[in-house]
């Protein structure tokens, strides 16, 4: 692991922290497992995703983007509708050297727009629940591209729901592990683009969220 690395990235967002809302977490020893540990629990499944680009949905203060780009020296671009969110994540990128990671300020249904099917894996941390994930990420994946959900409870209904969606949206469940960190669960939950939604993707911009499938 680039212990240094995620360290100092760490360090970083709990001092931009201190003039932007960029995370609850305020000391390193919570950070280090809340985010850093916690990002790459999803380690093995980005690696078992099919080469090319990566993509951080709604990275926030670039987790779990930013540790997993540090990891798989991945080709990343970290996702965020709040401009001044991206403008902190460019200054981290700068400081933190690393020429293969950049950054989209906008939303997720825009950046489908712009650059449909150009991912090969995406990961998203506390963004929505899974069928609206799923609805996100689908017109981005290239076929055969991955989902990499980070979850942490899941409810039935939620699963039963993502899982009665996969034909729509041309998604099927490849694999669900959980794992405890500490006091806290941790459930990544991947989905696999196998096939064409038969409905128009991405809906209209704030859709997804505002009135999921
Ligand atoms: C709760 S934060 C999670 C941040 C980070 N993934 C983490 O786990 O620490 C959700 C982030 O997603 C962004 N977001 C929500 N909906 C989005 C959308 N449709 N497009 C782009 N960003 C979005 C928000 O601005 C926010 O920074």
């Amino acid at each position: 692991m680039h212990d240094d690395l995620l360290r100092r990235h760490l360090e970083l967002v709990i001092e931009a922290n201190k003039t932007t809302n960029i995370t609850r977490i305020e000391s390193m020893e919570e950070g280090m497992v809340l985010h850093v540990e916690d990002s790459l629990v999803g380690l093995p499944e980005l690696e078992a995703a099919p080469a090319g680009r990566y993509a951080d949905l709604g990275s926030g203060a670039g987790y779990p983007g930013i540790p997993l780009a540090v990891e798989t020296g991945r080709e990343t671009l970290l996702v965020d509708s709040v401009g001044k969110k991206v403008s902190i994540l460019d200054g981290f990128i700068e400081k933190l050297e690393l020429p293969h990671v950049s950054t989209y300020a906008g939303r997720i249904e825009d950046l489908a727009r712009e650059r449909p099917g150009e991912f090969a894996v995406v990961t998203a941390r506390a963004l929505a629940k899974l069928s609206v994930l799923m609805e996100l990420a689908c017109p981005l994946l290239q076929q055969g591209g991955r989902l990499v959900c980070y979850k942490a409870h899941v409810d039935d209904e939620e699963f039963a729901h993502a899982r009665s969606l996969q034909e729509k949206l041309g998604m099927k469940l490849v694999s669900d592990r959980s794992v405890s960190l500490g006091d806290n669960a941790r459930r990544i939950i991947v989905f696999e683009r196998v096939g064409n939604p038969s409905i128009s993707l991405p809906r209209r911009t704030g859709m997804a969220q505002k009135k999921p499938l």
